[in-house]
């Protein structure tokens, strides 16, 4: 008989690239107060992708989140994340970090000291979660802000902290609920650059959540589109513009041209 093991070694590289981080099946939540906020939810996101998640407020992208995460569970239907069932809270605290719209720094914390907090309940030395926190404030290019309180930093800069504070435990798993929302233009446009390379150079696999359907179509590899409450997938839409997605992208025909099918598919 073939062990799970053995079977392991026996799949083809393609086979391993195929491996869904997330599968929902049948998906459905109900709250305690019988208010149905998302309903058959089916999907399968593989290893590396970027899926944007668009709809109407309230239509339950944040609800799919949360079970994503384990914060809570679903009321039908299977979830998985990584191969583990979606109650496997632990798989999950390992693997899933989450990114909010407000930066949810302490406020009393340096950057740094906010940075390291994910690592306070891992069993490592001071050194080591220093030298990792370090490390990811060289990526989101604060490491000049290491001890800077929060408030002495910009909205953009904050959200940076916050974005490195998810990836010093190196997630493979990256949720992020309209992390840019409160920020000016300007400052979005140069974050969803900065964040496109570093999902470039982690190889994690991100689920983003916008409002913004040119937002969802720069980032993403494929942009899930969501009926209003309660929630489901309408429609899943590729993006085959090639990565590294340079700002030019912004103003070419074929962005403008998946944007306004984006947009179709949110008119119910
Ligand atoms: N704990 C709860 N109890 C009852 N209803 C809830 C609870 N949490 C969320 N809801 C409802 O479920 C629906 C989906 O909420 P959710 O926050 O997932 O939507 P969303 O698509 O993320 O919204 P938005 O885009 O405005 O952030 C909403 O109608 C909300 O009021």
């Amino acid at each position: 008989m073939k062990t799970a093991q053995s079977l392991v070694q026996e799949r083809q590289p393609e086979e391993m690239e195929k491996t869904p981080i997330v599968s929902m099946h049948q998906v459905g939540k109900v709250f305690p107060n019988g208010y149905t906020a998302v309903e058959n939810v089916n999907t399968s996101i593989k290893e590396g992708e970027f899926v944007s998640f668009v709809g109407p407020s309230g239509c339950g992208k944040s609800t799919i989140f949360k079970m994503i995460s384990g914060l809570i569970s679903p009321s039908e239907g299977e979830l998985e994340i990584l191969g583990e069932s979606g109650s496997d809270q632990q798989q999950q605290s390992n693997d899933v970090g989450f990114v909010f719209q407000d930066s949810t720094l302490l406020p009393w914390r340096s950057v740094i000291k906010n940075v390291m907090l994910p690592l306070e309940f891992q069993n490592l030395s001071k050194a080591e979660m220093k030298e990792q926190a370090e490390e990811v404030l060289e990526l989101v290019g604060l490491k000049d802000y290491a001890e800077a309180l929060p408030r002495q930093l910009s909205g953009g800069m904050r959200m940076r902290v916050s974005i490195a504070r998810a990836l010093v435990a190196k997630p493979k798993l990256l949720l992020m609920d309209e992390p840019f929302g409160a920020l000016d233009e300007i400052t979005r446009q140069s974050l969803q650059s900065e964040l496109l390379r570093i999902w470039e150079s982690q190889k994690m696999t991100v689920l983003f959540i916008t409002h913004n359907v040119f937002e969802a179509v720069y980032l993403s590899t494929r942009v899930a589109v969501m009926t209003p409450g309660p929630g489901k997938i309408a429609s899943s839409v590729d993006i085959p513009m090639p990565f590294p997605r340079t700002d030019k992208v912004r103003t070419s025909h074929q962005f403008s041209d998946i944007v306004g099918k984006v947009s179709q598919n949110l008119k119910f």
